[in-house]
């Protein structure tokens, strides 16, 4: 493994050098800040889980749960770069990962070249200089027996950095960047309010300068009031010290107010990546799209993803093709085939229903029993146009005719023929491959058919 990380990042000794540069070197530092710092290729995660209540029943082999499947993105100098996703997309999993507390299934990632998990093998301490996580509980991360001093000088210490006087010195220097006061070094956690105890928990991965900061979930442990005090302080900490930073949120706003660059993650799988003004101004990928949509107006107090489609399929399982397929609004329909999309979507719904046994025979006539109807087949027809919205005739009658087909087989209680009348015919290219990386604009990518 190659030792330059102190030689080729040394932010302070770029910084101060700048004005005396000559324009080559200005050129080349500028190539120096804009080098990924980070570079994550195909990265997987799977967590082997034995542990689900229908294993168990079964005793059958265990789910593989495909938290990170397959993650490729670099990390310049200076950026602050945003995952965001549904909860269960992976994030965490991803940043715990990057931050070498979880090993990866398979691919790598590497900061300024070195393998992060060899350099974890190798020299942990070494690693942890130079990248620190803040985790999103600021309580369960402090120890309750240390002062905030003992706290913020517990990883300089660790690190050998200097004499005790040095180390009160940063200590002290710290807690002001934080917006704490020297008074307060010396209370223990339990004397500091959630938001407090936040700005400790950032005071103690900031002492040591890292080369990379991840932060997860920084404010949602948070009173909403703190919440925005919490997001200034990483800004300005970002400007001050030009960190070059990972945060992960579910929350878009706070994304949008702190970072230049997005990731978009749908189902352990980059969806969409790009500078933030790309992402939010000019979204590609219907999934980023949705999620855009989806931010709480004001008066509601919380994102609307699950109204879009309850249906989110599992990582235990997760779908070929596209991941979106089973939710996109704009599912690629079959050449042979004129649709609208509404009506597109709602066959391929019930298509998708039929595979997955969500929609049988028996289900239907329960639900008739529920509705105190009598089981006769145009009222189960009927209840089944009415569960997936379909129009009276469809737009391209060779398709009616198809479809008219499928829902009398699944009204004489032939659930499998209702399926199999469909399942060629009415097939998306979106469920059978998964679509590769297009470029939208410079830095701007996105992961779909359409593109
Ligand atoms: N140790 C584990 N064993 C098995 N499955 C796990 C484990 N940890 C996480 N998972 C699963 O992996 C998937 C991704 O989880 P992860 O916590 O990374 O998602 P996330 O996007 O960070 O979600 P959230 O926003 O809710 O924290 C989820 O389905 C989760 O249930």
């Amino acid at each position: 493994m190659t030792d330059n990380i102190s030689q080729s990042t040394d932010r302070t000794r770029l910084n101060t050098q700048q004005p005396s540069l000559s324009p080559e070197s200005r050129e080349e530092t500028r190539s120096i800040t804009h080098r990924p710092i980070l570079e994550v290729n195909d990265l997987k995660k799977h967590y082997i889980d034995s542990t689900g209540i229908v294993n168990r029943i079964r005793s059958a082999k265990p789910d593989r749960v495909h938290a990170v499947d397959g993650v490729s993105f670099t990390v310049s100098r200076g950026d602050t770069v945003g995952i965001v996703g549904e909860s269960g997309c992976g994030k965490s999993t991803l940043a715990e990962t990057l931050v070498g507390l979880k090993k990866p299934t398979s691919g790598n990632a590497t900061l300024f070249e070195n393998d992060i998990h060899e350099w974890v093998d190798q020299n942990r301490k070494r690693f942890a200089r130079n990248v620190q996580f803040v985790f999103q509980d600021p309580s369960s991360s402090l120890d309750p027996k240390m002062t905030i001093r003992e706290l913020i000088r517990e990883p300089l210490e660790v690190h050998n950095v200097g004499t005790k006087d040095h180390q009160n010195g940063l200590v002290e220097d710290t807690i002001t960047k934080v917006g704490l006061s020297v008074d307060q070094l010396d209370r223990y956690p339990s004397e500091m309010s959630g938001g407090q105890r936040q700005r400790v928990g950032i005071a103690r991965a900031i002492v040591l300068e890292p080369q990379l900061l991840v932060l997860d979930e920084p404010t949602s442990a948070l009173d909403v009031s703190v919440q925005a005090q919490i997001l200034n302080l990483l800004n300005e900490i970002q400007e001050d010290l030009d960190l070059t930073t990972l945060i992960i949120s579910h929350d878009i706003s706070v994304i949008r107010y702190l970072c230049n660059k997005v990731l978009v993650m749908y189902l352990g799988k980059v969806a969409e990546m790009g500078t933030t003004e790309n992402i939010f101004n000019n979204p590609s990928h219907p999934y980023t799209k949705t999620l855009l949509e989806s931010v709480p107006k004001v008066g509601e107090t919380d994102a609307k993803y699950d109204e879009v489609n309850p249906n989110i399929p599992s990582p235990r399982n997760p779908p070929d093709g596209c991941r979106f397929h089973t939710r996109c609004p704009v599912v690629i329909p079959p050449d042979d085939f004129e649709f609208e999309q509404n009506e597109w979507r709602a066959i391929f719904d019930y298509k998708l229903d039929l595979r997955s046994s969500k929609l049988t025979y028996k289900k239907i006539a329960s639900m008739a029993d529920q509705q105190g109807i009598e089981k006769n087949k145009a009222n189960m027809m009927e209840l089944v146009r009415d569960k997936y919205d379909f129009e009276e005739t469809l737009s391209d009658s060779a398709a009616q005719k198809i479809l008219t087909e499928s829902l009398t087989h699944l009204i004489e209680g032939e659930t499998d023929s209702a399926y199999n009348t469909i399942a060629e015919v009415f097939q998306s290219p979106c469920e059978k491959k998964a679509p590769s990386s297009s470029a939208v604009a410079d830095d701007h990518e996105t992961f779909c058919h359409l593109d």
